[in-house]
């Protein structure tokens, strides 16, 4: 069974200029200290870097995402192309089938053009219980390599997710203002549910990228169902948390006057008010905060959803940024599949760097999914992230208890 491959893993992780042993016991996988490179952040962000200055900063070329654009608009100039990309409709050596399951919401809309311009997906599948034709129609358009395909209601979600390699889940309902993510649970948990058991029928070796949220307990709900069907493979269900690390990166550059691109900070723990704990003392390039910036900037990480929840005033939650997050998310996921060994994410994943079963931490990214966790973050956190650290656990446990008991509660016979 895929749960027990994780099981037996081994090997060395490389990262950046250094390789180092990956530890593992009892389907644990860590990477020591050593793995993190010490020298800026070329291999935390997901996107690559171009070069890396004396001073450790370094430039990102903004991901392959928009390379796939610029020879788009290099191919209308004669004989000339971009070196080293393909041309649109040429295909890479490597590239994958993605779908999204929920793509005509308002993440999955911007998240599909996005993920079309990647080149490294040669189909992409949008599903919803929404008609979707519209949009493949508009989507196909751009002179991109991904295919487009679309897939109404329930009758087609098989179909959509036929030999996909990627199957990433913004279905559900948002935000309002005056609700908490928990307040999503009721309805969004049986759509995560039965996306999910669709996934395990139809491509269970899929990478699984869950959006909807309560993500603390959506991805419980997600194990759940996949255990149940037996291709339960821990290292490729993943929360996705990176607009946590986005929004914490943009506010910190913002605060101390950096370049927006240059700044990482890793944000651990989970996706809903104080179970979102970024940790400052971690940044990249490292940054002296005073305690009360500390505190002013941990609590707008963690209500940043809020923020755009009011701001939106009953149309729904973070679209766009999320769409950005999601497609970097996607494009990690990708570069990993396609052995880039240099890949680092936040994710809510199983885990076993705390007491609790999931956890969102710093992570490597592999072929097989999560490679090794890096504990690093974890260790030598100042006394304010300690006690927060201590204070989420709680509210963690509960939430990806309900996840739990949500599944086994619905296959208890009546
Ligand atoms: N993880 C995060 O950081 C993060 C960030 C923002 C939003 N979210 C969550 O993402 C979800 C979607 O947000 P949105 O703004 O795109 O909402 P939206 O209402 O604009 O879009 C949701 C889409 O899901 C579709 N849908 C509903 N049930 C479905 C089903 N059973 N199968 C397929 N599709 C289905 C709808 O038709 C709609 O097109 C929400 O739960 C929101 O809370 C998560
Ligand atoms: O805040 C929300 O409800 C949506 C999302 O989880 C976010 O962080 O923006």
């Amino acid at each position: 069974m895929a749960a027990q491959a994780a099981l037996s893993l081994s090997g060395s992780v490389s990262c950046g200029s250094l390789t180092n042993a990956v530890t593992r016991s009892h389907g644990k996988v860590s990477a020591s200290s050593s793995a993190v490179p010490k020298r800026g952040l070329r291999s935390f962000v997901g996107l690559k870097a171009e070069k890396c200055g004396v001073s450790g900063a370094c430039v990102f070329r903004g991901g392959e995402l928009f390379k796939t654009l610029a020879a788009s608009i290099d191919a209308a100039r004669p004989a000339k192309n971009v070196e080293g990309t393909p041309r649109p409709g040429q295909a890479r050596a490597s590239s994958y089938k993605v779908a999204i399951l929920g793509a005509a919401g308002g993440i999955g809309q911007p998240l599909s053009l996005l993920i079309k311009m990647s080149p490294l997906v040669s189909h992409l599948n949008l599903y919803d219980i929404a008609n979707v034709k519209g949009i493949v129609a508009d989507l196909s358009h751009c002179n991109t390599p991904a295919q487009v395909s679309g897939f109404t209601g329930p009758d087609e979600l098989a179909a959509s997710l036929k030999d996909v390699d990627l199957v990433v889940i913004p279905a559900g309902v948002p935000r309002k203002p005056g609700m908490t993510r928990d307040d999503l649970f009721n309805i969004n948990a049986n759509i995560v549910k039965t996306l999910v058991e669709a996934v395990a029928a139809n491509a269970p070796n899929a990478m699984i990228n869950i959006i909807s949220n309560p993500v603390n307990s959506t991805v419980p709900i997600a194990a759940e169902v996949l255990k149940a069907k037996g291709v339960y493979d821990p290292r490729k269900l993943f929360g996705v948390t990176t607009l946590d690390v986005v929004r914490a990166n943009t506010f910190v550059a913002e605060k101390k006057n950096l370049r927006l691109i240059d700044v990482d900070v890793p944000v651990i723990g989970g996706h809903a008010g104080i179970t979102i704990l970024p940790l400052l003392s971690k940044a990249r390039p490292s940054v002296e905060f005073s305690q009360e910036e500390i505190e002013k900037l941990t609590v707008r990480i963690q209500n940043a959803g809020t923020e755009v929840v009011e701001a939106k005033a009953g149309a729904g939650s973070a679209t766009l940024s999320m769409a950005y997050a999601a497609a970097r998310f996607a494009e990690s996921c990708m570069r990993a599949l396609d052995g880039d060994p240099d890949v680092f994410e936040c994710t809510f994943v199983a885990s076993e760097v705390t007491e609790l079963p999931f956890f969102a931490s710093r992570v490597k990214l592999g072929k097989k999914g999560v490679e090794a966790f890096i504990n690093d973050d974890l260790q030598g956190l100042t006394e304010y992230e300690q006690k927060a650290l201590e204070a989420l656990k709680a509210e963690l446990q509960g939430s990806i208890e309900k996840g739990v008991n949500f599944v086994h509660k619905q296959a208890a016979p009546a």
